[in-house]
């Protein structure tokens, strides 16, 4: 380790750190990193996977940070015309970058595009997360081998077109046709009705030039559901939308102003036949129809996105506390004493019951999205050997954990900002930017009340699988086992115990579950149709999946701590951590624990009581446990998270820097206030 800081105030800290040597840090913020019981670079090392990782990330994020090309003035400051040339200026940028910089590694290269972006979205985003992934996953191989180095390449720009303006949930019922005409062995790609234009699909109004666009495929007079395709938007000379094809801007959204978000109509548009992407299914020349070996393989772009999306939140929940958890070490609020310096308002336990549950939860999806990226990794493997039996499990875990994650993360962000007070309204917080960049997560890639219910579906399957004594994949395996009667915690060090906290979550998940099954045995059985009894039992059904995703993240949790090498202080920080977590979980969904005898009164009572003793625990390590995710201030983009803690002073500079202030005296004074206040009506 080395001495790295040369503070003015108390002891040096020994931090292997990469942040900027500062002039001056806030006192208070230092004096929270000395008191802090765990060194926080050992857990950015493990959250990274390694020091070795962590070095590599570091040095990725230097690179865009440092370089000037990638300069620019504060995107607070920018209309959103000019926000728009800036990410497609930057996206140019980065792609040069990564070449001359060799950057191969895929993740170096998403390092290195997250730290150049910071916190505006990425201007080939679409393309990158979703329209290669497309290619990739969907294209046979001669195709793969055509359009993948023009897509790596950049010689095509391209989008993924699902959602139309009348259709984005069910997909099934999207109207887009694609009908194959044998005589000239292409397709034409038609949009019938209004509802049918292609409505939302990101850097589709402005920049892309290709598209992979689902469609209905005709073929010989039959319809054949939908299937993807390869379609050219733009003139690859002169960018000008292809005859037949209206393309736009959507207007501006809550947030993602940078993001021409885009409509697309075709009016009889022929692609040629091979620009159905062919991996899963296929058509010949003469439209006979080849069906894929699983159903539902063409919606694997999205099971791969929900995966990434896990990360995402995780990643923005964690800047969201680190932002919140500094800023409440160095404001100071309300007299408690007269004459006595106002308390840093971190101390105030409300402060501490809005952070904390949320800094708890960085932690812990941080922890769940390694362990679903790895289930991703495998199946992904098992499919290319041809074996699709885990792909509902995979979809099932996935759609529920985004939607949970998503749920969470939103909800953390808003009760961040909130916890800044008016200053956490201000863009100078970075929590506009990231709050609005956060909050679709909860709607695209699969809304979340429908991406919960896609999971309860899964698990009301596996409730009647486990009742028939059949055999459950490993995460839904506790649905075969008898509930365990009541928890047997008698004191509260009884309620500390990791095993005992994930068997209540367990508890609760399966009662749930069967409770839900149960539900829909006897709404089926007054004679409702499936989908009445379905819709009847809604309730049910999503509380189910929400229980079973918040177990599963207790599990991760807890099996991480177990099963990860880390010394007795981080060990000792991230085991009160995920006490917390779970504690905090119980009290908050108390009545699930009740409702059915697993708990009892006395035992929430204890519960209550160590949820409020763990904020202690938690409060002298906070500072250093949102110093371990490492955000440089570059990245975090934030005057009250900023890491030597001297906020108002950034605010006071960040604030002369609005076009506001550019002139003394604002045109509107002379064109509107001068002459009402001048005139003779205005004379008092
Ligand atoms: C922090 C910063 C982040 C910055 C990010 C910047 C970049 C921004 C990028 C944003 C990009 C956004 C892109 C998009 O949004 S693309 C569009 C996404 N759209 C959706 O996700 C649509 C959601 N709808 C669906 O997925 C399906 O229609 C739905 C699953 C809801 C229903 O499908 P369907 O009607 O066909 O299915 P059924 O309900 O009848 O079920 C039939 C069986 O199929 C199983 N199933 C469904 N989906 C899948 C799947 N993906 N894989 C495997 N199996 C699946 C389902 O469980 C049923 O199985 P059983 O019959 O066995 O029960
Ligand atoms: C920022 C952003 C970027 C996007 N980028 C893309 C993109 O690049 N490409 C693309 O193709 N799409 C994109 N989308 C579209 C996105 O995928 C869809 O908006 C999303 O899938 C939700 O579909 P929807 O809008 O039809 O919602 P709806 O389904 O209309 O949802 C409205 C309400 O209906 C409820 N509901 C719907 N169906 C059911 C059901 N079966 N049971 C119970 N409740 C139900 C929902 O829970 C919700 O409360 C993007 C959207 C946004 C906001």
């Amino acid at each position: 380790m080395i001495v790295l800081f040369n503070c003015t105030c108390a002891v040096p800290t020994t931090m292997d750190s990469f942040h900027p040597v500062p002039v001056k840090v806030n006192p208070d913020l230092q004096k929270e990193r000395d008191a802090a019981l765990f060194n926080p670079v050992e857990l950015t090392y493990l959250k990274d996977g390694g020091k070795d990782k962590t070095e590599r990330r570091r040095r990725c994020e230097l690179l865009a940070i440092n370089d000037p090309d990638l300069q620019h003035k504060d995107i607070s400051f920018m209309a959103r015309n000019e926000r728009y040339s800036n990410a497609v200026r930057k996206a140019v940028i980065i792609a040069r970058k990564i070449k001359e910089h060799r950057l191969t590694n895929m993740e170096e290269k998403q390092l290195y595009i997250s730290a150049a972006t910071q916190y505006d979205t990425y201007g080939f985003g679409l393309h990158y997360g979703m329209f290669l992934p497309a290619l990739s996953a969907q294209c046979d191989e001669e195709q793969r081998n055509y359009w993948l180095p023009l897509a790596e390449n950049l010689k095509i720009l391209g989008t993924y077109a699902q959602t139309e303006l009348g259709h984005g949930t069910f997909i099934r019922g999207l109207e887009t046709t694609a009908i194959y005409d044998p005589k000239t062995e292409e397709f034409v790609l038609h949009t019938p009705t209004l509802s049918a234009l292609k409505w939302w699909p990101g850097n589709m109004g402005k920049t892309a030039t290709h598209a992979v666009v689902l469609a209905q495929l005709y073929t010989n007079g039959k319809s054949y559901g939908l299937h993807p395709f390869i379609v050219q938007l733009r003139s690859l000379e002169n960018h000008q939308p292809l005859p037949g094809i209206t393309l736009g801007d959507i207007g501006p959204k809550l947030g993602f102003h940078s993001f021409d978000n885009g409509f697309l109509g075709f009016d009889h548009v022929r692609i040629p036949r091979r620009n159905m992407l062919m991996k899963y299914s296929q058509v010949s020349p003469d439209g006979f129809y080849i069906k894929p070996i699983h159903a539902k393989l063409t919606y694997s772009t999205m099971v791969e996105a929900r995966v990434t999306l896990v990360s995402d939140i995780a990643y923005s929940l964690s800047q969201a506390v680190t932002i919140a958890v500094r800023y409440s070490a160095v404001r100071r609020q309300t007299e408690q004493i007269k004459g006595v310096k106002e308390p840093q308002i971190l101390d105030y336990r409300t402060q501490q019951l809005k952070l904390f549950p949320y800094l708890a939860a960085a932690y812990a999806f941080t922890f769940t999205s390694f362990v679903i990226t790895g289930r991703y990794i495998e199946v992904q493997n098992e499919m290319n050997d041809g074996n699709m039996e885990s792909l509902s499990e995979l979809h099932a875990l996935s759609a529920g954990l985004k939607a949970f994650t998503s749920y969470v993360g939103n909800e953390g962000i808003e009760v961040c900002r909130l916890s800044c007070g008016g200053h956490g309204y201000s863009q100078a917080s970075g929590f506009p930017e990231l709050y609005t960049l956060t909050a679709p997560i909860s709607t695209f890639e699969g809304e979340n009340t429908v991406m919960l219910l896609q999971t309860a579906r899964y698990l009301m399957k596996c409730a009647t699988t486990a009742k028939r004594g059949l055999e459950l994949p490993r995460f839904v395996l506790y649905l075969s086992q008898r509930q365990k009667g009541q928890c047997p915690a008698r004191n509260e060090s009884d309620l500390l115990d990791h095993g005992l906290l994930s068997d209540a979550f367990e508890h609760r998940a399966r009662r749930l579950v069967i409770e839900a099954a149960q539900k829909m045995q006897s709404n089926i059985g007054k004679g409702n149709p499936q989908h009445v009894a379905w819709n009847n039992c809604h309730m049910y059904l999503l509380k189910a999946a929400s229980a079973h995703c918040h177990f599963y993240v207790v599990q991760t949790f807890v099996k991480y701590i177990n099963d990860t090498e880390m010394s007795d202080a981080v060990r000792d920080i991230l085991t009160s951590l995920c006490q917390f977590y779970a504690l905090h979980g119980i009290w908050q969904n108390a009545g699930d624990f009740l409702q059915d005898g697993y708990m009892n009164g006395n035992q929430l009572d204890m519960v209550q009581s160590l949820v409020g003793k763990l904020l202690d625990k938690i409060r002298i390590n906070a500072v250093a446990l949102v110093d371990a995710f490492d955000f440089r201030d570059e990245i975090l983009c934030s005057k009250l998270g900023k890491y030597d803690g001297n906020v108002y002073e950034a605010m006071y500079e960040w604030a002369k820097n609005s076009p506001l202030n550019k002139t003394e005296v604002h045109d509107s004074y002379n064109k509107y206030l001068r002459p009402l206040m001048q005139s003779s009506k205005a004379k008092l």
